[in-house]
């Protein structure tokens, strides 16, 4: 039986609400105008940002934060995505949500992650995100947090998804569990992959 580590009891877990937004370019120079019209079809380039500063600094990842107070959070995906990359959202669709733990500590962060399936602008450097178009084929993945190759192919498909990831440290996943649908229940999946974990 594998070592569960400092868990938190379920009962003392609370939840802290983050975006992830994502713009694809079905091709072209990835330019002033989203191609919405693309949805559905093959995605040719993905904008990635590198972090700057802070949490998850050095890495590559989509645009997006914490919720603020009195904000839905598609609102809060439209705000982050033109906080870090300076491009306007004029339509999202909402492509999963992943809930993260961390050994040893009580929050859970509850990630929702959207599309911007309509844009418009051009994306340029903030204090915090080095925006950068990527081919689809060749994602960074190892630039990237160690969750994301898991998800990413459901997300390219745009195929509804919910994660549950136990981290120890920022760099190594202890359990996880991934599924179809975009709104698993948070319990069911923490107790598939905390069985998992024992069984290890
Ligand atoms: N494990 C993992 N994989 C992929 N993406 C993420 C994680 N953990 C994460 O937190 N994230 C995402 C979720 C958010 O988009 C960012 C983190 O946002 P953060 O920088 O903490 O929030 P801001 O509100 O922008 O931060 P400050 O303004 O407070 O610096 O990463």
């Amino acid at each position: 039986m594998a070592q569960q580590g400092n868990l938190t009891p379920a009962d003392e877990l609370w939840m802290k609400d983050l975006t992830l937004v994502f713009v694809f370019s079905g091709g072209g120079d990835g330019g002033d105008v989203g191609d919405g019209e693309g949805v559905g079809l093959p995605r040719k380039r993905v904008l990635l940002g590198m972090k700057k500063r802070g949490f998850g600094s050095d890495r590559f990842n989509g645009f997006g934060g914490k919720v603020e107070p009195g904000e839905t959070v598609e609102q809060g995906a439209v705000r982050e995505l033109k906080e870090e990359s300076f491009l306007d959202a004029q339509a999202m669709e909402p492509r999963g949500q992943i809930y993260f733990e961390f050994e040893g500590s009580p929050k859970v962060l509850h990630v929702h992650v959207f599309e911007a399936t309509a844009w418009t602008g051009d994306a340029a450097e903030s204090d915090e995100m080095r925006p950068e178009w990527f081919d689809v084929a060749s994602i960074p993945f190892d630039r990237m947090w160690a969750d994301d190759r898991f998800w990413f192919p459901r997300l390219l498909a745009a195929t509804p998804f919910t994660g549950y990831f136990l981290f120890r440290g920022e760099q190594t996943i202890l359990t996880h569990v991934l599924e179809d649908g975009g709104d698993v229940s948070f319990d069911r999946l923490r107790t598939t992959a905390l069985k998992q974990l024992q069984e290890q």
